[in-house]
């Protein structure tokens, strides 16, 4: 791993802006080493927050973006559940990602069939790499440590082969979802967790997340850092990371 950096936020006021810095220069950089940008995005409260900062940046150019969902529940896009149908009213909708670039999952399957379905997705846009090889994954952390839909106690968390999983027990719902495996997650050159809330553990799903030679950084609120044991950075507003 090229180093874990914690950086502290007073709220999330804070955090948002520097987040899409993160994006923006991940994606100069993908784009100027190998032509595109490939984005992971996660659920939860990125949505909004990714939904208000992206389409504010000036000159914002997303027609070289590819984006995939880090987990998705498996419900219609219009489900207010459905991540794909939160991002398309927030983000998509006010950006020029193009929809060729834009991997979602057929929600019309069985659990089973769509992580196949969107395993043979991720695999055609990624043909080179066993696993997947995001520029850049978005993760959040849920209040029991969870990331993507890998749950505490859950067998797939020890997942080595899959690219893609099903879930159909979810604790937190809806039960039904399809998630990136760790070997997806720890492959990307670069993860950023958002953390709003919840602690630092060494159970927590969310410490598994060590990128085998990416970056990996935790964007954490004041709340949640009061918690942390660990060292942390604190940055002043228009840091750049
Ligand atoms: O259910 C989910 O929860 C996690 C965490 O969400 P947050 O609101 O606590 O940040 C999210 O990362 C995941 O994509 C989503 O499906």
């Amino acid at each position: 791993m090229a180093g874990r950096r914690v950086v502290v936020f007073p709220s999330s006021a804070e955090l948002g802006p520097v987040l899409a810095q993160l994006v923006t220069s991940r994606a100069e950089k993908a784009i100027a080493s190998h032509g595109r940008f490939t984005l992971g995005l996660s659920g939860g409260s990125l949505v909004s927050m990714l939904g208000k900062e992206l389409p504010a940046l000036p000159d914002l150019d997303c027609s070289k973006w590819v984006v995939g969902f880090c987990d998705e529940r498996l419900v219609p896009f219009d489900d207010p559940e459905s991540t794909y149908g939160l991002y398309k009213g927030q983000l998509f909708s006010k950006v020029n990602i193009p929809d060729s670039g834009i991997l979602t999952i057929d929600s019309s399957l069985p659990v089973n069939e769509c992580a196949e379905d969107y395993t043979r997705k991720l695999k055609e846009a990624f043909p080179d790499d066993k696993f997947p090889v995001f520029d850049l994954l978005l993760l959040g952390m849920g209040p029991d440590g969870h990331t993507c839909s890998l749950f505490p106690d859950h067998p797939l968390l020890e997942e080595t082969k899959k690219i893609v999983a099903p879930i159909s027990d979810s604790p937190k719902p809806p039960p039904q979802r399809v998630t990136m495996t760790f070997p997806v997650v720890n492959s990307a050159r670069c993860v950023a967790f958002e953390v709003l809330e919840g602690r630092e553990g060494p159970a927590y799903p969310a410490a598994r997340v060590v990128p085998t030679n990416g970056e990996l950084f935790w964007l954490v609120d004041d709340p949640a850092a009061s918690t942390l044991t660990i060292q942390v950075e604190r940055l002043g507003s228009g840091a750049k990371l």
